[in-house]
Order: structure tokens, then C-alpha cells, then sequence
């Protein structure tokens, strides 16, 4: 069936979260004290369908594509560096390696498509062409490269599933991705280039200018209004992985922890692609980039984190995972008023 994505997403468990929100009560501290750390342990028990959520074991899966329409000069690096980075990945010398060493999570490395085709050990090659066309001239991908690269996001969840996973990362690198995540937050959201359009990896004014052209030349190609073939058009082997992935985690019931600008568009995408994986998607971080906050806004999503992050590669997501680990500990192990013989009312 290659309609998967349209099946439906699993409901959060209204059980869980209401035993949840009784045992916040419950604990040692005036209720609503530890915030957002609060709201996010009942909405992961909600997702677990049990009242004490746990994060020991997640699944990270970085998806690597490049992009044709780099040939219209709109990123600050040459698209080789997507394929050094894929070597850097597997090497454990990536910001996202360290993160993922010391989360004690294992990181899958996916090479959707990059321009020097590569063999390297601990890389999942599923090539689906030498990157994308170029979308300033035609569509970025065949109905057969999108639907294999959804395909690839789903299957990595499915292993991610297997192993027990609590919790899935899904993380990007491709040089030119800003440019795609900016076309199809346009595209779905109905907005301008000049509302979107940041800096990515560094260009200066000028760049983000002519960036900006390019994205109004490729919008006004391909007038397309459903998301899927948005998608297709605009978007990315490693966007639409990322998006394939997002949906397939609702479907299983698996939280996700969404990373920034790219990883949003892809969040935005699955979303009209099935509106109810939206309950199953947390934000991680507000990036640096621009548009970000559109993107979050038409998510109704308030991230956790907001440090000046514009790196991508799922890093603002993996920096989030120890805060959602202390809001299960604290929500897992306080003792409740009963327990310490603490007065549970206000004087
Ligand atoms: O996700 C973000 O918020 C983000 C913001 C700026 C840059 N990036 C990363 O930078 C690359 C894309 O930047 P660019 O300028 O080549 O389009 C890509 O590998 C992304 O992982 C990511
Ligand atoms: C070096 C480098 C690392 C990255 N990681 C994600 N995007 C990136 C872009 C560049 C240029």
C-alpha cells in the first residue's frame, strides 16, 4: 500500500494521563511548581500509557541527502561536505556522535543520495539518486524517489520499534536544506520567501537575497497545493525520510522529539500529510534560524530549549533528552506528601 502515512495514528492513552496528573498532585512540592516539567512527564505518560514514563532506551536515525538545487549558489558550504559528514558520523566526530556517546544512545547513519556516491562502513546505504534536482527547474524528486524516501523514515522507526526505543530522534544533514525547508514552509503555510528566508550554514545579506529569488523562482514553477506533492517538489530525500519517520512513530505510538528549522518543515509536512500524528511530536529547541518560529507557531509548539542553535543534525533535540529524562525521574520518584508526611494544604 504506498499510502501508509494516511493510516491512523495511535490515540494517546486518556488513562495514563489522568493517573499521572493525579500523582503530580500528589507530590512533594505546591502543585504546577516544576512548570513545563510537569506537563511534559503527564503528556510522555499519555504517549506511553503509563503513569510513570521512561526514556532509557531512544533511536536516533540521521538521514544524509543532497540537494540539486545548490547549483543556484544558496548555502555557504559546497555540497560536498554532506558526504564528509557522513564519514565524520560514523567516526564519532560529529556534534550529534558526542551527544548521541553520551545520551547512550545508538546513532543510525542513512545515505539517502549524496553527489560522490560513497562506501562506508556503519552507513546504511539506501541511495535514491545523486541528490535531488534542481526544484528552481524542476521537481526536486520522482513519485518514486519520495515515496522510497518516506519509505526509508518508516523503516528506521520500525527498527527503532524492534529495539525497544522509548523515544526516536530523527536528524538531518545536507547542505542546502534550508532552502528546501524555507520552499515548503512557504508552500504549506501560504507565506512569502521574504517572511522565511534566513542565513542557514552563513551566506551574508546577499546571499540570503538571492536565496530568496531562488525560492520565489521554485515556488512560482511548481504551484503545488497538496502536501504530498509539495513535497515532492520542493522537498528533500532526507526531508521527506525525516517526515515518513515522524508519521511512523504517531502510527506506532513512539514519542518523537522534533530537532529545528528542517526537522519542523518535515514535522509540518507529516502533519497535513495525517493532522493526527501532531500528539505524538515534542519540540526540542527554538534555532537561530529565522523562519523557525513560523514554523513552530503553525505547529502551536512551544520548544523547550532556546540557545542560538543553527547546527540541524538533530543536535537540539539530543541537548533536550536530559531534560525530558529529569521531568520522568522527578515525576517517577518524588515521594508524595502521603509518603514523607508532608501537610499536602496550603496554610
Ligand atoms: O535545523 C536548523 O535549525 C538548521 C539551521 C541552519 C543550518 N542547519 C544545517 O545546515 C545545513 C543546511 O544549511 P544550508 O545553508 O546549506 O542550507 C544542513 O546540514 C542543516 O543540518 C540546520
Ligand atoms: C561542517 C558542517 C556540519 C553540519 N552539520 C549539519 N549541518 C552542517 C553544515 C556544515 C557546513
Amino acid at each position: 500500500m504506498n499510502d501508509w502515512w494516511s493510516l491512523d495514528c495511535r490515540a494517546l492513552d486518556e488513562t495514563a494521563r489522568q493517573q499521572a496528573l493525579a500523582r503530580q498532585r500528589q507530590l512533594t512540592k505546591p502543585y504546577g511548581a516544576l512548570g513545563r516539567l510537569e506537563t511534559l512527564a503527564v503528556e510522555l505518560a499519555a504517549m506511553q500509557g503509563r503513569e510513570k514514563p521512561r526514556l532509557e532506551r531512544l533511536a536516533i536515525s540521521v538521514f544524509a541527502g543532497d540537494h540539486g538545487v545548490v547549483a543556484e549558489g544558496v548555502s555557504a558550504y559546497p555540497q560536498s561536505v554532506t558526504g564528509e559528514m557522513l564519514r565524520n558520523f560514523v567516526r564519532g566526530g560529529a556534534a550529534l556522535s558526542v551527544l548521541a556517546r553520551h545520551l547512550d544512545a545508538p546513532l543510525e547513519v542513512i545515505d539517502l543520495g549524496t553527489v560522490q556516491p560513497l562506501r562506508l562502513d556503519g552507513v546504511r546505504h539506501l541511495r535514491l539518486g545523486p541528490g535531488t534536482a534542481n526544484m528552481a527547474q524542476t521537481a526536486a524528486m520522482t513519485i518514486e524517489q519520495c515515496d522510497a524516501a518516506l519509505a526509508a523514515g518508516r523503516d528506521s522507526l520500525r527498527r527503532a520499534a524492534e529495539g525497544g526505543a522509548q523515544l526516536f530522534i530523527g536528524a538531518e544533514m545536507g547542505i542546502g536544506n534550508t532552502t528546501v525547508a524555507s520552499a515548503l514552509a512557504c508552500a504549506l503555510l501560504g507565506a512569502t520567501p521574504a517572511a522565511l528566508v534566513g542565513p542557514g550554514t552563513g551566506l551574508d545579506d546577499q546571499g540570503v537575497r538571492h536565496k530568496r529569488r531562488v525560492i520565489e523562482r521554485a515556488l512560482a514553477l511548481h504551484e503545488a497545493s497538496a502536501p504530498l506533492d509539495i513535497l515532492r517538489k520542493l522537498g528533500g530525500f532526507e526531508v521527506a525520510a525525516l517526515c515518513g519517520a515522524y508519521l511512523a512513530c504517531a502510527q506506532a505510538g513512539i514519542p518523537t522529539l522534533v530537532d529545528g528549522f528542517i526537522c519542523t518543515a518535515a514535522a509540518l509536512c507529516a502533519t497535513r500529510l495525517n493532522p493526527g500524528c501532531r500528539d505524538w511530536l515534542l519540540f526540542a529547541h527554538r534555532s537561530a534560524e529565522p523562519g523557525h518560529a513560523a514554523l513552530l507557531q503553525a505547529l502551536a509548539a512551544e520548544p523547550l530549549l532556546d540557545l542560538g542553535l543553527r547546527l540541524g543534525e538533530g543536535s537540539g533535540a539530543a541537548l533536550a533528552v536530559p531534560l525530558l529524562r529529569q521531568a520522568c525521574a522527578l515525576h517517577g520518584e518524588m515521594a508524595t506528601f502521603a509518603e514523607a508526611a508532608v501537610s499536602d494544604r496550603p496554610a
